[in-house]
């Protein structure tokens, strides 16, 4: 079997909300590559944090509880939830798995409660870092992987306007010349891969630094990488700065971004200047900038500010994890 959702993004992009079919209901979820919970809202929450999102109906006819089953888990940036643990039928633009772990949540955090857009979270890391207790559930790529044409989905992340994920097949008409694959490091339970040197701007304004390794990351919104290569990234950018009022550099929504290129595998990845403009700051009309340091997260992270200029695939048909780029 095969599978094709849109991925819609948020405001400012923010995050990407695909549309996911749990047992009789349609429940529109965060794509998630740096997490590994397929997480909903739930009738099990109280109303006071909820506003507007579509509950999942732990009381269905589908919905099997596995009873002792409880979930926590915290991100990195600060957000949280916890619940229990349902199984349940689960359609992802035609990809089915007939027993999914859902984890119906019965509290999370205001992040959550306030991101109107999103009813939960489908990860898409490894299932090495599952919450679940007091056994981790299989992620739902882990658990259609096997049934699908081909074991690997892709991503393919627009601004402003519906991408998709697929699952099972590569889209050729997604990407422009051929994919470039690197080995996936899956020890800490993310597509982790090794970026190598960067440019900034196209006028051969070479680096010097090597980006080092890395993860891919649909549910992180910007890209964070070593100081060393956004320090330099900031300093072709007029008028940028520091704000730590703003926690990360802004700079003049009129400024002209350069580009930043990228080698992976071997092959640069050019980021338009476009896509480092994130979203305006609301004061001093500042705009907040799509790279930032990595300082402070622990990891360098390709979010969706990269993600947006490549076709991306998630390859377990090697054995061994890889995944691919190629420009779009
Ligand atoms: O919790 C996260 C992110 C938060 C946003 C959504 N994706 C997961 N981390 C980033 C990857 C390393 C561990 C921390």
């Amino acid at each position: 079997q095969t599978g094709t959702v849109a991925a819609n993004p948020e405001q400012y992009d923010q995050a990407y909300i695909c549309p996911v079919t749990i047992g009789s209901q349609t429940l529109h979820l965060d794509f998630d590559t740096g997490s590994s919970d397929l997480w909903v809202f739930s009738n099990l929450m109280p109303s006071s944090e909820v506003d507007g999102q579509t509950e999942f109906n732990t009381n269905s006819a589908g919905a099997t509880k596995k009873d002792g089953y409880t979930w926590s888990i915290s991100y990195g940036d600060g957000s949280g939830a916890s619940g229990v643990v349902y199984a349940d039928t689960v359609n992802v633009g035609g990809a089915t798995a007939t027993s999914q772990a859902v984890e119906a949540a019965t509290s999370v955090s205001s992040e959550f409660t306030s991101d109107t857009g999103s009813d939960g979270l489908l990860g898409l890391a490894f299932s090495s870092i599952n919450q679940v207790k007091p056994t981790p559930q299989t992620t739902f790529f882990d658990t259609v992987k096997s049934s699908l044409e081909a074991e690997l989905f892709t991503a393919d992340l627009q601004s402003n306007g519906p991408g998709s994920y697929t699952f099972g097949y590569i889209d050729s008409s997604k990407y422009t010349g051929s994919i470039t694959y690197t080995a996936v490091d899956n020890s800490q339970g993310f597509w982790g891969f090794t970026a190598g040197g960067y440019t900034v701007g196209g006028g051969g304004s070479n680096s010097t630094g090597t980006i080092g390794s890395a993860i891919a990351d649909t549910g992180t919104s910007l890209m964070y990488l070593p100081t060393a290569a956004v320090q330099s990234y900031y300093s072709q950018v007029s008028g940028s700065s520091y704000s730590s009022s703003q926690g990360g550099y802004i700079f003049p929504c009129s400024a002209s971004l350069p580009s930043l290129t990228v080698s992976i595998g071997g092959h640069g990845f050019v980021v338009p200047g476009s896509n480092f403009n994130y979203s305006p700051t609301g004061s001093g009309n500042t705009c907040f900038g799509g790279l930032q340091e990595n300082t402070g997260i622990g990891f360098t992270i390709f979010g969706d500010v990269f993600l947006r200029a490549v076709y991306a695939i998630f390859d377990e048909t090697q054995g061994s994890p890889r995944i691919g780029f190629a420009a779009q």
